[in-house]
């Protein structure tokens, strides 16, 4: 089939890309040139495994192309996809439909007479209806429920398709798009279009619920003397729990989770339902990243300012570039604003970090973050990170005390090796009495 696929971001490279492995004949929309450019050269603008090598396949071949033409992927396109932004507005909690609207609005101008228009973006509910009373073209809604880092293999091997439909033609259309998944046996729910974007407002809310869940236990932890890390593994081994998003830490971030669920309040509030609990969930959720300054005030005997403090991690989670609302940066921000002197370490989000937070130090391995540090803090759970050894750490930093934001390290062998280690929702560990008050200064 021929198909475009319109905004060509985190989710839309990677539907463009994956729709061109399916066997269709994909045109890639965007108003930002520079990644038009990119993308026609067969390079993604963004860190995503295995990403990168299917767009300079399918580039090279023909079978994918990316154009700003608005004229150009009407004229081609039999479905398209809208796959633009809706980050959270400005003024508020609710989301800022102004791509969707113009990306519908110059579609439908531009599309060929039945084309049919699918949106994917996260939407509030009844913004489908809308838009299809708007613009008299065929609308369906096809949310997406990829994960940043695994955004091929979710998009090729999906848990469930959704398709919110109004007509029986609509539906035909989007099971010839995805038969090749259909036939590989995924499930496909096709259902109206409240329900469809409801899918997925309340997917994202499932998931921030059950990690600010966690993490709340954390909070109990902390109090009583508990190990989050073992509650959640005697937990998980309920099937009706299951293990999956009971890791406790600093917290989600991102570009879905926290402005998912304060939109989606917000719009169950204009119809008058009152879903209150998922502003329990993203306060628990603000309240790790709080835990994390406490715990770097506590080590640093009272204040940062004036601490070389290194974070390792910049971006939301490993395996990807994304540092849309990092927990990480947020740390490594405040602290900075409270006079320490922050140096930021990651793999791949080095740009995109530099790019958000210009004013903090950057380190370009993680031996320079590491060197002369009065205090690491662990936030972002990269690999490498995970595998740091902690003699070899010790030897590199002024003092030896350490943050594990993100509950992998293995806090024996920290303390073993002469650290102070300090974890969320973990006691201190044996030997430790906690901050003894040793004068600060080198
Ligand atoms: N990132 C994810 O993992 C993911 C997963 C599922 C759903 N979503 C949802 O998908 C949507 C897109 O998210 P994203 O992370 O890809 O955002 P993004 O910011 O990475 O990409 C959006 C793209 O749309 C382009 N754009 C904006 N206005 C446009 C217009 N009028 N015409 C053409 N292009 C336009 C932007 O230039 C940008 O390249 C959001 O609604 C998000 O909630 C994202
Ligand atoms: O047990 C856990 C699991 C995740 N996280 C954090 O939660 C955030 C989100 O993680 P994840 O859901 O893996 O990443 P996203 O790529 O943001 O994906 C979410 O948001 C997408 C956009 O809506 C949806 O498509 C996905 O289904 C949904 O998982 C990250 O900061 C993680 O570090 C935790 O703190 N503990």
């Amino acid at each position: 089939m021929r198909l475009t696929v319109i905004g060509t971001g985190y989710l839309g490279a990677t539907h463009a890309a994956c729709m061109a492995e399916l066997g269709h004949e994909v045109v890639g929309v965007d108003v930002d040139a520079g990644k038009v450019a990119a993308l026609r050269a067969g390079r993604v603008p963004f860190h995503e495994p295995g990403l990168a090598d299917m767009v300079a396949r399918h580039t090279a071949g023909g079978r994918l192309r990316f154009t700003t033409s608005y004229e150009e992927a009407g004229a081609f396109g039999q479905v398209h996809f809208v796959c633009v932004g809706t980050p959270q507005r400005k003024d508020g909690d609710a989301a800022d439909l102004t791509c969707v609207e113009a990306a519908f609005a110059d579609i439908a101008r531009h599309a060929r007479e039945g084309a049919l228009l699918v949106g994917k973006s996260t939407v509030p509910v009844g913004t489908a209806a809308r838009l299809a009373a708007a613009h008299g073209s065929e609308v369906a809604w096809n949310p997406e429920f990829l994960r940043e880092g695994f955004a091929v293999e979710d998009t090729l091997r999906p848990d469930r398709l959704v398709f919110g439909v109004r007509t029986r033609r609509a539906e035909r259309l989007l099971r010839r798009v995805h038969a090749p998944v259909l036939d590989a046996g995924t499930p496909l729910v096709v259902t109206d279009f409240a329900t469809a974007e409801l899918v997925k407002t309340a997917a994202n809310s499932f998931l921030a619920t059950k990690i600010s869940f966690i993490n709340a236990m954390a909070e109990v932890c902390e109090a009583a003397g508990g190990d989050v890390r073992r509650l959640a593994e005697a937990l998980g081994y309920d099937d009706r729990i299951g293990h999956t998003f009971l890791r406790a830490g600093v917290g989600f971030g991102g570009g879905c989770l926290p402005k998912d669920i304060r939109a989606f309040a917000h719009r169950a509030a204009e119809l008058g339902v009152d879903l209150g609990f998922l502003r329990a969930v993203d306060a628990i959720n603000m309240r790790r990243r709080d835990r994390v300054i406490t715990l770097a005030r506590e080590l640093c005997g009272g204040t940062v300012l004036g601490a070389r403090v290194a974070v390792l991690g910049a971006a939301f989670k490993p395996d990807s570039d994304d540092v849309r609302d990092s927990p990480a940066l947020n740390v490594a921000a405040r602290l900075g604003l409270d006079g320490a002197d922050v140096t930021v370490y990651d793999p791949e989000a080095m740009d995109n970090a530099r790019k958000a937070f210009p004013l903090l130090g950057y380190a370009l391995s993680l031996e320079e973050a590491l060197r002369g540090a009065d205090l690491v803090l662990h936030l972002t759970e990269w690999p490498q990170f995970r595998e740091v050894d902690p003699g070899w750490a010790r030897e590199l930093v002024y003092r030896p005390r350490i943050v594990d934001g993100r509950g992998v390290l293995d806090a024996d062998r920290w303390t073993a090796a002469g650290w102070r280690f300090r974890a969320l929702g973990r006691p201190v560990p044996q030997g430790e009495t906690g901050w003894t008050g040793e004068a600060e200064g080198r």
